[in-house]
């Protein structure tokens, strides 16, 4: 079984700031949910090749990035960051945000008529399509917004890591970051403790465990068994600078994010 490597290079200024050995030659596509957006999200944009903004993620890139740039003119913020995508059912994004991208080439796409799956489904949909000829293992994408806020959408967000298990996804929020483990792999997580960490846990979702073993935790797990409705790993804490983690099921790994 091989080794997936997993680091959240994408939180620091440039790749060469990332100890060498650790660092990962990815593409990043950014989405951009209906939610408060990360104090980060500059940052996330500038690491990303394709960004897209689900529905009304595009009013949030209108009236919430002039405000992480008080003393830029909102107009001058807006035309920087203008996305390559607008994706969904289109019920929430303002016509006034939608004309202003539009005007800019940005591409729009309806999706109105899917009522079964949710707009940052179809966000993940139209990257895979677009960037067929990339090794899977290389494409990561980063979900800004994801967390926190209404619980139907944070578990329909959750339940996008589990339809595409086999595309990295990568759930954030200013507090933490939510991923899967896939099974079919070991997982060896670089921590970085300027961006994330201590905290931690470790969700069988879907599915019990009937063995799961890590390294590099304070309340490492030995070929545990663990499932909701009994033992899940939550409040567990990273000790160094690597997480190792086996498991016979697909598992949600989650790290706290340090506040600058
Ligand atoms: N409060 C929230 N918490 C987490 N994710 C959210 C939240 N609000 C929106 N999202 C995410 O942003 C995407 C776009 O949001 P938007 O409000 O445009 O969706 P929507 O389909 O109109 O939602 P609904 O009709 O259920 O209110 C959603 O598909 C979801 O992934
Ligand atoms: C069983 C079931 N529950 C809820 C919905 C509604 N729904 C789920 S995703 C989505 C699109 C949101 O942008 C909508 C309206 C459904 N279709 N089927």
């Amino acid at each position: 079984m091989s080794v997936l490597f997993h680091s959240s290079e994408f939180l620091l200024p440039s790749s060469s700031s990332f100890p060498a050995e650790h660092r990962r030659s990815s593409t990043y596509a950014l989405v951009l949910l209906n939610q408060r957006l990360p104090k980060f999200t500059p940052l996330l944009w500038k690491h990303a090749q394709l960004r897209l903004c689900a529905d009304g993620g595009a009013n949030r890139i209108f009236d919430e990035l002039p405000l992480l740039f008080p003393h830029l003119d909102a107009l001058d913020v807006r035309n920087s960051y203008k996305p390559d995508v607008i994706s969904g059912d289109m019920d929430s994004i303002r016509t006034e945000v939608l004309d202003f991208y539009a005007k800019q080439g940005t591409k729009i796409f309806d999706e109105s008529e899917d009522e079964d799956t949710t707009d940052l489904h179809k966000c993940v949909a139209y990257i895979l399509q677009s960037m067929p000829n990339l090794e899977e293992s290389n494409l990561c994408i980063l979900v800004a917004g994801a967390l926190g806020g209404r619980f139907d959408h944070e578990i329909g967000n959750i339940n996008v890591l589990c339809r595409f298990s086999t595309t990295r996804i990568i759930l954030l929020s200013d507090d933490c970051l939510v991923h899967l483990l896939p099974r079919t792999h070991h997982h060896e997580i670089h921590v970085d403790s300027s961006v994330e960490g201590p905290h931690c846990g470790l969700i069988p979702i879907g599915m019990p465990s009937g063995s799961t073993t890590t390294n590099g935790l304070q309340w490492d797990l030995t070929d545990t068994k663990t499932k909701f409705g009994g033992l899940i790993s939550s409040s567990n804490k990273v000790k160094g600078e690597k997480v190792r983690v086996l498991s016979d099921t697909d598992l949600l790994w989650t790290i706290s994010l340090k506040k600058e």
